[in-house]
C-alpha cells in the first residue's frame, strides 16, 4: 500500500514509509532508499545501470531494494551452458541473465531479495554492508544465527548459506550487492543450477556450490515486506537518513532516460551469451546400427557464443566425409544455439534427397541440437 509522504509527520522516525517515483526529486542529498516496483530482471539490472552512470554518487548513498521472477542470474565472467540447465529453463520459462558485476550463478524468484548498496570508491564496504543486513535480522528475530564470512556470504547457523555477494567497481563509484534468500522455490533452484554438459573446458569464472537454506524454514512467520522494511530502517538509521522508501518503476523512460536501451542490451543474446569466455566442448554418444552400435565424437570450439571450429568423428561407412563436411561448414560461425542451429540444419536437410543418408544426417544434427 502506497502511503503518502505528506503522512511522514505522523510517523515515527524509523517507521518505514513507501511513496511513489516522485519522492525521488525531492529526496534526501546525502541517502536515498529505492525500491523497484518490477520484477523484471532485466529491467531492475537495467536500473542498477541507470543509477550507476546517471546518479551523484560522489556524495549520495543509494540502497536499492529488488526482487524478480524466476531467473538464473550468472556473473559477468561465466559460460550459462556450464552453469545451468538451459534446455529446463526455456521449458519452464526460467530467464536468463548476465549481470555487470563478476562471480558466481544463483537463482531469484519472488522470494529472494537483492540488495544493492551504492557509494564512492571510498566509501565502498562490503562487510559493513551485510554487518547492517545482520543487524536488521536481529532486530526482527534477536535468536537468529547469522554470520558474514570472509568471502561475504551470509550463513545460516554457521553452515547453510543465505546470502551471496558481488560487486562492480567503477573509477569514481561502486555498488556491492547480494542475494537474502527467503522462500525460493529450493527444488528448482538445485535443478537449474545443475548443467547437463560435463566436458565443457574454459577459462570462465566457476560458481562455489554451497549448501543453501531460506529464511522461512528458521521462521516461517517472516515475509519478504517485513524483511525489506527492516533493512531499509536501519539503512536510514545507520546513515541517519529519512526512512522513506521510494518505489520506483525502472519501466519508466521519462523518469529514467535511455534506460529502455539498457534493459535492450542486457535481455540481448548478444549480452547473454555472446559475452560467453571462449570454450571448447566435446561430447560423444552412441547410434544404434542394426545389431551394433556405432560411436559419434563432436568437438567444438566456441567464441562470442558462435561455433568457431567443429570436428565431427563418425565411421565413413556410416555417414559419406563429404557430408561431415558440409554439415561442418554449415555450423562453423553460427550461433552455438538451438535456434539458430536447427535452421541451418533444416536448411542443410532439404538439400539431401538420398532417404537413408537423410535419415543419418537428422540423427547427428538432432543431437548435436541437444547440445546446446
Ligand atoms: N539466491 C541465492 N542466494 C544465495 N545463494 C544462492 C542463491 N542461489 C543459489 N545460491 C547458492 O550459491 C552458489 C553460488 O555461489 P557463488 O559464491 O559462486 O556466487 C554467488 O553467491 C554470487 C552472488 C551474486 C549476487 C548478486 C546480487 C544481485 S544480482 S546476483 C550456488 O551454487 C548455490 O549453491
Amino acid at each position: 500500500m502506497l502511503i503518502q509522504s505528506s503522512l511522514k509527520k505522523c510517523f515515527p522516525l524509523y517507521c518505514v514509509l513507501k511513496v511513489p517515483n516522485a519522492g525521488l526529486k525531492c529526496a534526501s542529498k546525502k541517502g536515498l532508499i529505492l525500491q523497484s516496483v518490477s520484477q523484471d530482471v532485466y529491467q531492475n539490472l537495467a536500473l542498477e545501470d541507470w543509477i550507476h552512470d546517471n546518479m551523484d554518487l560522489e556524495n549520495r548513498q543509494v540502497l536499492f531494494l529488488w526482487r524478480n521472477s524466476s531467473t538464473v542470474v550468472i556473473g559477468r565472467h561465466q559460460n550459462p551452458w556450464q552453469e545451468c540447465n538451459l534446455a529446463f529453463m526455456r521449458q519452464k520459462g526460467i530467464k536468463l541473465a548476465r549481470r555487470r558485476s563478476g562471480g558466481g550463478t544463483v537463482y531469484h524468484d519472488p522470494g529472494n531479495i537483492n540488495l544493492t548498496f551504492f557509494t564512492n570508491r571510498k566509501k565502498y564496504e562490503r562487510m559493513e554492508n551485510l554487518k547492517l543486513v545482520v543487524k536488521a535480522l536481529k532486530s526482527l528475530r534477536p535468536e537468529i544465527d547469522v554470520q558474514a564470512t570472509d568471502r561475504y556470504d551470509l550463513l545460516l547457523n554457521g553452515n547453510v548459506k543465505i546470502s551471496g555477494t558481488a560487486a562492480k567497481l567503477g573509477r569514481t563509484v561502486a555498488y556491492h550487492h547480494c542475494t537474502l534468500l527467503c522462500g525460493v522455490d529450493k527444488f528448482v533452484l538445485s535443478a537449474v543450477l545443475k548443467s547437463p554438459y560435463s566436458r565443457i573446458k574454459s577459462n570462465a569464472t566457476p560458481s562455489v556450490p554451497a549448501l543453501v537454506k531460506n529464511l522461512f524454514e528458521e521462521d516461517p512467520t517472516l515475509t519478504c515486506e517485513m524483511l525489506m522494511d527492516a533493512i531499509a530502517e536501519e539503512y536510514a538509521s545507520h546513515h541517519q537518513i529519512s526512512n522513506h522508501i521510494v518505489l520506483i518503476n525502472p519501466a519508466d523512460e521519462t523518469e529514467f532516460p535511455g534506460i529502455h536501451m539498457k534493459a535492450r542490451e542486457l535481455k540481448s543474446w548478444d549480452w547473454l551469451y555472446g559475452k560467453t569466455p571462449k570454450f571448447s566442448t566435446s561430447t560423444s554418444f552412441n547410434i544404434g546400427q542394426e545389431q551394433s552400435c556405432l560411436e559419434v565424437k563432436i568437438n567444438m570450439e566456441v567464441k562470442s557464443g558462435k561455433i568457431e571450429t567443429c570436428s565431427i568423428d563418425v565411421p565413413q561407412f556410416w555417414l559419406p566425409l563429404a557430408m561431415c563436411d558440409e554439415l561442418k561448414e554449415h555450423l562453423i560461425g553460427s550461433k552455438f544455439c538451438p535456434g539458430e542451429t536447427t535452421a541451418v540444419t533444416t536448411a542443410l536437410l532439404r538439400t539431401c534427397t538420398d532417404c537413408k543418408l537423410h535419415s543419418k544426417w537428422s540423427i547427428l544434427c538432432e543431437k548435436i541440437v541437444t547440445l546446446m
